[in-house]
């Protein structure tokens, strides 16, 4: 039967990336993206001067990822945490939860990584009695992008930001997310800055949103 493209993702994973190593697993899943086929992960441009200086800056002890997909972020986000933190990421799509399960595996990060199998809405509600969360540090937007305002919304109702949450959305560009930037950048409880940069391997342009919840 046809393979998918997030299980030829992973076989480039298992061909070109030294296991137990987050790098070389990032660089493989780049070079599949840029050489045989794109696949939405944010990308090592977005990646590298976006995400990674965000996640190094607010230094997370509790971080939250929406929209798991085949575990590219995840792996990034998760090398750069400090001992003992811990990420949750959400992913209703088996399939791509079981790609993903192997590419966090591969890259040696599985233990600071709990992937929670399924929908936002229903599992937002239950972070504080299933994983025993106060607040998130830091969310990371990346699942479809009208749900980027009704989950943030879900988020302040459940107590999960407390002062200084860091929320950084994904693609507020291409494919955009209007309702979201709308809300976000004309809450008095949010200071916003916009991050430019491209879409993951075009030329195309795109951008993440950073918003810092004031409580
Ligand atoms: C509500 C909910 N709960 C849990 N998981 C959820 C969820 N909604 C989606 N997910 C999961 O996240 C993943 C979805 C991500 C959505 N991301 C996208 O649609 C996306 C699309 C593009 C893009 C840009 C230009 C183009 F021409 C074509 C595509 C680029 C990106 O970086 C993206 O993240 C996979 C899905 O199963
Ligand atoms: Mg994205």
């Amino acid at each position: 039967t046809q393979s998918t493209r997030p299980q030829r993702l992973l076989a480039a994973v298992h061909k070109k990336a030294t296991r137990g190593n987050p790098r070389s697993v990032v660089k493989a899943i780049d070079e599949f993206c840029n050489q045989n086929e794109w696949a939405m992960n944010v990308g090592n441009e977005k990646g590298s001067e976006i995400l990674d200086s965000v996640v190094s800056e607010t230094n997370p002890g509790c971080v939250l990822e929406l929209g798991t997909y085949c575990g590219y972020s995840t792996v990034r986000i998760a090398s750069l945490l400090p001992p003992h933190a811990q990420l949750i990421t959400l992913e209703f799509n088996p399939d791509n939860a079981a790609v993903a399960r192997q590419v966090i595996a591969w890259a040696g990060v599985a233990e600071k990584v709990r992937l929670v199998e399924g929908e936002s809405g229903e599992w937002i509600p239950k972070m504080k009695e299933q994983f025993g969360v106060k607040t998130f540090d830091l969310v990371f937007l990346d699942h479809w992008k009208n749900r980027y305002l009704l989950d943030t919304k879900l988020m302040e109702e459940c107590g999960l930001l407390k002062k200084g949450s860091v929320l950084l959305a994904d693609n507020v560009v291409c494919p955009g997310a209007p309702d979201y930037l709308e809300y976000i950048r004309n809450s008095p409880q949010y200071k916003s800055q916009f991050f430019k940069s491209h879409l993951e391997y075009t030329k195309a342009e795109d951008g993440l949103e950073k918003s810092v919840f004031l409580g």
